[in-house]
């Protein structure tokens, strides 16, 4: 089975069993979010689900147009009951790296709008400690004015290595959606608390988000090369 059939494997089960009537639904970015919009899309033609959508980006905007389903806004629909998403990378205590894509802003304010954030994967994410299969680090979002310092105050609290994200078909940065620059700091040290370092990184003038979802995910469906998909959830300590 192919990498992109474990996805499509992973984000079917997920919306089949997270997707309800009347239910205010988060759209993830990525990829492997494809797979779930596609399916939810069959699934309200086939059983006429009433389903509002909140996108978390502007290509999960662009699905929801396109799938002709109910486009929704945070401002009317601020309570979403259910997001499901993509993750660059899962770790043992489902602590996730996300922002592959340059969507993370918008994916942890939806998330932290949700009773639920359910993410949904090939089997190539899940790991035991971040950065045992991810190897681009925890992206930044950054005010594009402050990128130089905030790189500096993060080197000199956690080393590694940071890049300012190029963009692939235009000279120069990527910039967000949210008009911004994305930072990827390639951690040296993979022991690290991640709750802590969020919070630290988010308090230095000029980080918009970071990356890492700590303690955001309940549970993950990790697609498998035989064509299962594995199911994991959040322990209650
Ligand atoms: O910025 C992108 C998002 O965080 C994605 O959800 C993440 O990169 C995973 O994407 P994919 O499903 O393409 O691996």
């Amino acid at each position: 089975m192919s990498l992109e059939q474990a996805k499509q494997v992973a984000a079917y089960q997920a919306v089949d069993q997270f997707v309800t009537n009347n239910c205010i639904f988060g759209v993830g970015s990525g990829s492997t979010v494809v797979y779930a919009v596609q399916r939810l899309a069959e699934r309200v033609e086939s059983e006429k689900l009433k389903v509002t959508c909140i996108p978390t980006s502007f290509q999960a905007k662009q699905l929801i147009i396109k799938h002709g389903l109910n486009l929704g806004e945070l401002e009317t629909n601020p309570n979403i009951d259910v997001t499901i998403d993509g993750a660059d990378e899962v770790d043992s205590n489902m602590t996730l790296i996300k922002g592959g894509g340059g969507c993370l802003l918008q994916e942890k304010i939806i998330a932290s709008c949700s009773k639920k954030l359910i993410v949904i994967a090939d089997y190539t994410k899940d790991s035991v400690k971040l950065g045992d299969r991810y190897k681009k680090g925890v992206p930044i979002e950054v005010i594009p004015m402050a990128y130089v310092p905030i790189k500096n105050k993060i080197i000199s609290l956690y080393g590694g290595e940071i890049k300012l994200r190029s963009a692939v078909a235009k000279a120069g940065p990527v910039v967000t959606d949210n008009g911004n620059f994305i930072l990827d700091w390639m951690f040296a040290n993979q022991n690290l608390d991640w709750e802590k370092v969020n919070n630290t990184i988010k308090l230095i003038p000029g980080v918009v988000e970071t990356g890492l979802f700590v303690n955001m995910c309940c549970k993950a469906y990790f697609g498998q090369p035989e064509g299962n998909v594995v199911e994991r959830s959040v322990i209650e300590k």
